[in-house]
């Protein structure tokens, strides 16, 4: 499907797998003109451009956002301050200034203070996404049927507003406005909690001397396989994520750590009826996602079918 373009010019800072699929989304969908593409190593903007993901390449970001009515910062999160700095004399007025950030108060924090007068700043994060990185992994499907939460401030201009909701959704999203502190505390426990938990899981499984690797992967059932993928996610992006959101992701490895004591204690104890009652009220959490069309048996975890 195409649609009538939405922007003139977008530039996109970080081209991993969200950067990569933003542009072929936009590009497969017409949503933009034009699409200029920044990375900070050369390599990576030269593989951008064999994969013909863009109209113009530089490795100063600066250079991309000029004349950019539309600018996606797609780099791990712990970068995003820096590239606001970059950038903020070279964006053009009335640009709208995004980003996909798997965390939204710490984007706030540091990239609101350099956006210059006449910018509008909206952050935004796809609830989108795979434990693949870089550019080859961007594919133009990503965000079908998924959700973007936006987090708007206050004083955000509606018109620009309802250009980026235009935007994702023509990029095959729907979109929901937050308060980024609430998206930080939602986000810690059905997205950040698990990768933390899986790259502990597989940690410990790793470390284990009694069992060999060649066991743990020989043997390995659904359930590990699961941990597995999710703890293959990029570490950079990962360490970003629990540094940036850390007081939402601490209180939920706190409350995480008493239900799994309770757990344990219940075990210790042969205390089989807590047992069942637990694994009872969990099994009914994923029948009624199912049953809100927000997944199928097949492992895509997310894509929903819309309200
Ligand atoms: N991977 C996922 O499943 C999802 C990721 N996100 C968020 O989207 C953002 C991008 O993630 P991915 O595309 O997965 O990462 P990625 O690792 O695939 O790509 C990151 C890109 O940023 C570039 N980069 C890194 N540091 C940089 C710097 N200092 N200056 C300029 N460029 C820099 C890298 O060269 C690469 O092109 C992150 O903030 C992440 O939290 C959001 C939803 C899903
Ligand atoms: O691969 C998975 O299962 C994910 O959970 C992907 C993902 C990673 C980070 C996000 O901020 C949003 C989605």
């Amino acid at each position: 499907m195409t649609n009538a373009p939405i922007f003139e010019r977008m530039a996109l800072i970080g081209i991993g797998l969200i950067g990569s699929s933003l542009a072929q989304a936009a590009r497969q969908r017409g949503l933009v003109k034009e699409i200029a593409i920044s990375t900070r190593s050369e390599a990576t903007l030269r593989r951008a451009e064999e994969l013909g993901l863009g109209d113009s390449y530089s490795v100063d970001a600066a250079v991309a956002v000029e004349g950019a009515d539309l600018v996606i910062l797609c780099v791990p999160v712990g970068a995003n301050e820096a590239i606001a700095k970059w950038i903020a004399p070279a964006l053009k007025k009335g640009a709208i200034l995004t980003d996909a950030g798997s965390t939204k108060g710490s984007v706030v924090a540091q990239v609101a203070p350099h956006v210059p007068e006449g910018v509008h700043f909206i952050p935004g994060h796809p609830i989108a996404g795979t434990e693949q990185s870089g550019p080859d992994a961007g594919f133009p499907t990503l965000f079908d049927q998924r959700w973007c939460i936006l987090t708007p401030p206050e004083n955000t201009d509606p018109d620009a507003l309802e250009k980026l909701k235009a935007f994702w959704q023509g990029c095959g999203s729907d979109v929901d406005l937050m308060d980024p502190k609430h998206h930080d505390l939602v986000l810690a426990i059905v997205s950040h909690l698990p990768h933390v938990i899986a790259y502990n899981i597989v940690g410990t499984a790793d470390d284990l001397e009694a069992v060999t690797k060649s066991e743990v992967i020989k043997y390995s059932a659904s359930g590990f396989r699961d941990f597995t993928r999710l703890a293959a996610s990029d570490p950079i992006m990962w360490r970003d994520v629990c540094l940036n959101n850390k007081d939402a992701i601490l209180e939920m490895l706190a409350r995480f750590s008493e239900d799994l004591s309770a757990l344990q204690r219940a075990i210790r104890w042969g205390d089989g009826d807590k047992l069942f009652e637990m694994f009872t009220r969990t099994r009914s959490i994923r029948r009624s996602i199912i049953e809100a069309g927000q997944e199928t048996d097949a492992p895509d975890f997310g894509r929903h079918s819309g309200d």
